[in-house]
């Protein structure tokens, strides 16, 4: 359904991302607005687990000095972003991670390493990205790397201020899914309960100019297919492009173009799980659209307490009369989601 006079109805298409209007959850809209905002997206969401969303609530000027305070961080020398490194194993995810970081695997997912035509292609390309990590200073299982006081000073507080910014986002997506879902209000404070804030991550990204031999020979990509392990993910670009969705009903990659005012979000293995497999968790790659450009963008992973049971809620599994997933901890999933990503990369690098 789309209302009329939106951003909807022009991108609503085969092959581009639908675009939903949040601002009756995140400007304190009436019961009318939030229950037909929640029927566009359950009608949106659920055909590739992904949207582009307008009235997303978070001030273009913080985005603007996210943008320009990741750009400011990457462009320190690497002795510079080397005093906050990334610990030499994926737990915790914290810190700065270099271009030829091992972890940077962690990407590829169990789901796509099945088929053997993505393994050879995974054979041959690498991702080529850096990225700095952080989350809540209460996540007492993922303690934050911060640079040394002297180093970049300023750059700890506007991060975490954005972190704490996008969660009051969140929290607003998070109610409009549940309302999407008619979930019971037992089950929608469960869910709830399952983000109290302090397991999400923010992640700065920067995927420098690639050599065009290397482009040209597709040797090096920017973030192979993969889905995300988190509840759901917001996703900040800049203007230069290269996100691409799985379009289920063709099989084929969408462009997630880069437009004013929107924010794409994709639902996460959590939230397929949780919605009994109506939201799909959505496949995503980053490729190189312009390769002689660096590329700039930052993930917002909602996600759901470490030994928070995620299963599918009763009343969808009632509705639809059959459960698709077993319970399972957070923690425990994403424990066997690396071991399985781990294995593969092996397989892949003893080829
Ligand atoms: O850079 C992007 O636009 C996507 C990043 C992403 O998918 C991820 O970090 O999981
Ligand atoms: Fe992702």
């Amino acid at each position: 359904m789309t209302t009329k006079n939106t951003r909807s109805d022009t991108y609503c298409g085969d092959h581009e991302v639908s675009i939903v209007d949040l601002s009756a959850f995140t400007a304190n809209g009436d019961a009318e607005s939030k229950r037909r905002a929640a029927i566009d997206l359950r009608e949106k969401l659920k055909v590739n687990g992904c949207i582009g969303i307008v009235g997303h609530g978070v001030s273009q000027k913080m985005i603007t000095e996210a943008f320009a305070v990741a750009k400011e961080f990457f462009d320190m020398p690497m002795e510079e972003k080397m005093k906050a490194p990334h610990p030499d194993a994926p737990v915790p995810h914290r810190g700065y991670s270099r271009p030829d970081d091992k972890n940077h695997v962690a990407a590829k997912t169990a789901k796509e390493m099945t088929s053997e035509a993505k393994k050879e292609m995974y054979s041959k390309t690498k991702d080529f990205k850096e990225a700095f990590d952080l989350g809540s200073e209460e996540n007492r299982d993922e303690p934050n790397t911060w640079l040394p006081k002297g180093v970049y000073d300023g750059f700890r507080e506007f991060t975490l201020k954005f972190y704490w910014e996008l969660n009051k986002t969140s929290l607003a997506i998070l109610d409009a899914l549940i309302i999407s879902l008619d979930l019971t209000d037992e089950e929608a404070d469960r869910v709830r309960a399952l983000h109290p804030g302090h397991d999400h991550q923010l992640r700065l990204l920067h995927y420098p100019p690639v050599a065009r031999v290397e482009a040209a020979d597709k040797l090096v990509t920017r973030m192979g297919a993969h889905t995300d392990w988190s509840t759901f993910t917001l996703l900040f670009q800049d203007t230069n492009g290269g996100l691409m969705y799985m379009d289920r009903a063709t099989d084929t990659f969408v462009d997630a173009a880069p437009i004013d005012n929107v924010v794409y979000m994709n639902i996460g293995d959590m939230f397929e799980r949780i919605s009994n497999g109506i939201y799909p968790s959505a496949l995503h790659q980053v490729v190189i659209h312009k390769p002689q450009k660096s590329r700039y963008s930052i993930p917002y992973f909602m996600c759901s307490l470490g030994d928070g049971v995620i299963e599918p809620q009763p009343s969808l599994v009632k509705r639809m009369g059959f459960q698709k997933y077993d319970p399972v901890t957070t923690m425990e999933y994403s424990t066997s989601a690396f071991q399985t990503v781990r294995d593969a990369s092996e397989v892949l690098s003893t080829d």
